[in-house]
């Protein structure tokens, strides 16, 4: 409807139009329809949209009006000629006139915009719409653009309804157009001639104020361009926020109705609720060149030198946010904390790696400043190596503390052995001298309450990687000691003037105390500050942050943390499962396939033999559910392909038969296995060299928490928690002595050139003796690596192409970090999960309940598939006792093998 009166509107504007623009005295037409159009005409013209972005567009504009408003004033002088000239010829002449008119106007607008296109707003805009376009713009500036976008289209769509800028087109629709002869009209006609000059006046003074205030306005040329420098100054600071580098937006979570019921009811905070979700894809990754990164050249040239080029999705995701906030410390605000859920395999070590050894490059004095906790020894190696990777080229220095060394010696490195003795006196801010301290959570808490002047004060990071099964160690309450570290004591202890501290302070020779930079936030605990009316004005600078591929979100634990201002990050398939969860939870990498073999308990270790002979499965890792049954498998493997080798004969069928024949056979055998031993033994000593210094080892073990397997399989989080609670190291004192070599060493020695090496890794081998199997399995020299779940989570070995599940995990969470060793940084792998008969129920409801059934193969190895591997396999089960016993008295000399469980 109101196109239609526009169109009219139009027609008799124009012909109004070119009335009131004539400077003839003769054509204009007085109809009371003109007069209101008159009136229409002179508000189009005030709510034109009149941007002045240079004087020389201002004077356009200014010249543009005065014309404008000429014929208005002629049309008021010439008003008592209106009625002659109503005649059509002279209509015509006065709307050509009012077109050429109006063209002027047209060209004169055109090339006020040519103008402005050189302008600084105009590049804003630019840049503006490509930030648009592109995904990278952060929140705050999207959200500003879409308030600008959405003014803009609201205001186009108003001056589509009211083309005039009359908000009450009624008025017109309402009015008599054209024809009104009588009287009255005429009255109303001179009145409305009359309103239609004052308020052309009004329009006329508020353009000469508006003309005088612009004349105070100090203006500047830019790029050959007048502007004035207020508007200049205005625009700058939006090109600034425009060059501010954007962080990449990802979709947040929409919750739906019942998640957030569910949420509710079990108390988990919105934040937790309404993640950020990233799509595990290569889309995802963004080139480490990118300026959202803000790594210096010096890192950059580091990652390409280990390979790597992009930032995987996790990465890219919570690098930016880490290296948004630079600064070390001695802020108001601490930066918000961070839970990242992803992947195993996705690249979350490098995603707190990257940006911590990039903020604190900058760092001035060595002072401990991001620790990072891990549950295992063997993962705080792993990572210390990482760190060693990127902080080449820096002068940061980063340790570890795992019990590998004495306790005297970890703490030589990392307080200086003046600072270290029992009766130190203390130094107020601490010393430290190291920048970055990877730890276990049990070695960590001794040092908090034992080693003198070591401090977490200045603490700037506080990293727990696989933060769920941590968070589920109640062990000599980590947690609560690490927080309360990391806050200023709640215990005040005043340094009064007359030396009445509680505590030994170093002081200096003129009584001073030596506070070596206390952190801002914990001046208040030792000296009085004066009263401020700023609360709490030096907030701690500590950013927490959370990582794992299966992060917990149980209420209870994620408020054991203490998180300030959270924000919960996960990559993850998209969509929800069906119970709106559990999928999510448990995304696996995209490059692994999974199997599942159903089998009696006696037939696992033919499967074994079946992947390895007849699947030709190598580089793998094969997950039992306790160190005794590692070792039981392992050395039946061992046996069997003994057995095998020993004939020289390749196929294991023709083996185990010629060994049968040959009655000097077992013997060749033993005397092989001799030689082996003595091999082994050389390589064991080699191993433990330079490890003479240990006064601690790990005692607790790696798995065996799974042993109440037959648990309810609808049992929740917390008991799946509970279920792997044993397999992080807490460093309590227990002595480390020699070991069983030949239990420990794989066979590669000794073994012929088509023989499967097979190795065994769990808690109860030395320290040592981890590392050189890691290192072995890493060159590829160990073909099967038979392990406790001591290395199912956070190991990062990268040959793995098969992880076979020997004792399928009893809980969902296991699952995922055991298969999780393969397919990793994108890379394919296989998981085959031996499941026994009277598990199979169980496993496919664990599975279904995740939403990751459909994802999993189902193989039958019929009897005749493994026929020729039979007979061998029942001569190693044959000598295994005999094996077990001899390593197990072994074991009991050495004093380290634990009774199994
Ligand atoms: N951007 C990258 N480019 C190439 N390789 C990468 C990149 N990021 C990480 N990697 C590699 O991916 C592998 C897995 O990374 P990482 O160990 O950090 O995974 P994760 O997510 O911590 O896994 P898990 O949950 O098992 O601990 C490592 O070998 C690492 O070097």
């Amino acid at each position: 409807m109101f196109n239609i009166r526009r169109f009219d509107i139009e027609a008799e504007t124009a012909q109004e139009s070119s009335a009131t623009t004539t400077t003839t005295a003769t054509t204009t037409p007085t109809t009371p329809a003109n007069n209101i159009l008159a009136k229409l005409n002179a508000r189009l013209n005030k709510n034109k949209p009149q941007h002045t972005p240079s004087t020389a567009s201002s004077d356009n504009n200014t010249s543009s009006k005065d014309k404008d408003s000429i014929p208005n004033k002629d049309t008021h002088k010439h008003k008592k000629d209106r009625d002659a000239t109503n005649s059509k010829g002279t209509n015509e002449i006065s709307y050509k006139r009012s077109r050429e008119e109006e063209d002027a106007r047209v060209a004169r607008e055109e090339a006020r915009r040519n103008k402005e296109q050189q302008s600084g707003k105009q590049r804003w805009e630019k840049r503006a719409k490509e930030l648009k376009d592109s995904d990278l713009v952060p929140n705050d500036v999207r959200l500003a653009l879409k308030a600008e976008a959405e003014a803009k289209a609201k205001a186009e769509k108003e001056a589509k309804k009211f083309p005039f800028g009359v908000p009450a087109p009624v008025v017109v629709a309402a009015a008599p157009i054209g024809g009104a002869d009588d009287e009255e009209d005429e009255d109303e006609d001179m009145e409305d001639g009359d309103e239609d000059k004052d308020e052309q006046d009004l329009d006329q003074d508020e353009d000469e104020d508006q003309e005088d205030d612009n004349k105070d306005r100090p203006v500047l040329e830019l790029d050959g361009v007048e502007r004035f420098a207020d508007e200049a100054a205005a625009d700058a600071a939006l090109a600034e926020l425009a060059a501010l580098v954007p962080l990449p937006t990802f979709e947040t979570k929409e919750i739906t109705a019942l998640e957030k019921e569910r949420a509710k009811s079990m108390g988990i905070p919105d934040w937790l609720a309404h993640p950020t979700l990233i799509e595990p894809s290569e889309k995802s990754n963004r080139p480490i060149t990118e300026p959202m990164f803000g790594f210096s050249d010096r890192l950059i040239k580091q990652c390409k030198k280990a390979g790597i080029e992009e930032c995987f999705a996790v990465q890219t995701a919570v690098i930016p946010v880490l290296m948004r906030a630079r600064h070390l410390g001695d802020i108001r605000r601490a930066p918000g904390d961070l839970c990242v859920s992803a992947p195993t395999g996705s690249g979350k070590t490098l995603a707190y790696v990257l940006p911590i050894v990039e903020i604190l490059s900058q760092r001035v004095v060595t002072r401990l400043r991001a620790l990072v906790v891990l549950p295992t020894r063997d993962l705080c190696i792993q990572v210390k190596e990482t760190f060693d990777t990127f902080v080449k080229g820096t002068d940061l220095k980063i340790a570890t503390s795992t019990g590998q060394n004495s306790f005297a010696h970890e703490q030589a490195i990392l307080v200086g052995e003046s600072h270290s003795f029992p009766n130190s006196p203390r130094v107020l801010g601490g010393h430290s001298r190291v920048d970055v301290l990877i730890t276990t959570p049990g070695r960590l808490i001794d040092h908090i309450k034992s080693t003198p002047n070591f401090t977490l004060q200045h603490l700037r990071f506080l990293v727990i990687d696989e933060a769920d099964r941590l968070l589920n160690q109640s062990f000599q309450d980590w947690l609560f000691h690490i927080l309360n570290a990391i806050h200023p004591s709640p215990e005040r202890k005043f340094l009064g003037v007359d030396g009445s501290e509680s505590i030994q302070v170093k002081r200096d020779h003129l009584g001073f105390p030596i506070h070596d930079a206390i952190a801002p936030g914990f001046l208040s605990s030792f000296f009085q500050l004066p009263e401020s009316d700023v609360e709490d004005p030096k907030a701690l600078s500590v950013q927490k942050l959370l990582f794992s591929a299966t992060l917990t979100r149980n209420p209870a634990k994620i408020a054991s943390l203490q998180l300030s201002d959270p924000q919960y990050v996960a990559v993850q398939e998209g969509g929800s499962g069906q119970d709106g969860e559990d999928k999510a939870k448990y995304t696996t990498p995209a490059g692994l396939t999974e199997h599942m073999i159903v089998c009696e308990t006696s037939e696992k270790p033919l499967m074994v033999l079946h992947l390895l002979h007849h699947l030709k499965v190598r580089s793998a890792l094969c997950f039992t559910k306790s160190v005794e049954s590692a070792h039981r498998l392992y050395k039946l493997i061992q046996l069997y392909e003994k057995i095998r080798t020993t004939t020289l004969v390749a196929s294991p069928v023709a083996a185990v038969e010629s060994k049968e024949e040959g009655s000097g056979a077992g013997k060749k055998a033993d005397k092989t296995d001799k030689k082996k031993k003595s091999a082994d033994k050389d390589q064991d000593i080699s191993g433990s060299e330079g490890e003479s210094d240990e006064s601690s080892s790990e005692s607790e073990d790696d798995d065996s928490s799974s042993s109440g397997s037959d648990s309810d399989s609808s049992s929740e989080e917390e008991d799946e928690d509970e279920g792997e609670s044993s397999d992080v190291e807490m460093e309590q004192a227990v002595a480390s002595t020699d070991m069983d070599i030949d239990s420990t060493t794989p066979t590669a020695p000794t073994a012929p050139m088509d023989a499967i090496v097979v190795a065994e890794f769990s808690s109860d081998l030395p320290k040592s003796k981890r590392a050189s199997i890691l290192r072995a399995f890493n060159n590829g020299e160990i073909h099967l690596l038979i392990c406790s779940d001591l290395i199912s989570r956070g190991m990062d070995l990268s040959p793995v192409s098969t992880v076979i599940n020997y004792d399928s995990p009893v809980y969902m969470k296991k699952y995922i970090h055991r298969v999780g060793r393969t397919a990793r940084a994108g890379k394919t792998g296989t998981a085959y999960s031996l499941v026994e008969m009277q598990e199979a129920r169980h496993f496919k409801e664990m599975i279904t309940k995740a939403g990751h059934w459909e994802k999993i193969g189902r193989i039958n190895v019929k009897p005749q598939e493994v026929k020729d591997l039979v007979k061998g396999y029942e001569k190693a089960l044959g000598g295994l006792k005999d094996v077990l016993v001899s390593s197990s008295r072994a074991g009991k000399k050495g004093n380290v093998r634990r009774s199994f469980k």
